[in-house]
């Protein structure tokens, strides 16, 4: 399997921070700020929840997609960097 696509994708959104972009969804949410970008991982998780319960396997898997971006604007916006969350998982590895 290849993840090249989220370290691409992290980098667009880090990206879009430091060179802002007209018509940017992310630039829209990094603006808005925290109680924005919370309030959209809820829709999303809302969404996700729904799809996971309710829908076919591609509903899913693009709630999911919604939510991942959302969590990567999230961890952006914070400065958190994403590979701490593969780090901590490897640390739990047995
Ligand atoms: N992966 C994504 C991605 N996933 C989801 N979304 C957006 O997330 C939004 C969430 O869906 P909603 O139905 O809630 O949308 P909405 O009604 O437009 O949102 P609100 O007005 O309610 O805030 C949609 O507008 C989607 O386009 C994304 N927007 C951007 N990306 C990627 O981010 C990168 C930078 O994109 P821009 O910042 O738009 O240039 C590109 O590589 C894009 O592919």
């Amino acid at each position: 399997m290849n993840f090249e696509i989220i370290e691409k994708l992290i980098n667009i959104i880090k990206d879009r921070k430091t060179n802002p972009k007209e018509g940017s969804y992310t630039n829209t949410l990094l603006s808005a700020g925290e109680n924005k970008i919370i309030k959209k991982l809820g829709e999303e998780f809302a969404e996700f929840l729904k799809a996971y319960l309710t829908e076919p396997e591609d509903r899913v898997v693009s709630e999911f997609a919604d939510l991942f971006y959302h969590f990567l604007v999230a961890f952006e916006y914070k400065d958190i960097d994403f590979a701490n969350v593969l780090k901590e998982l490897e640390s739990r590895h047995k």
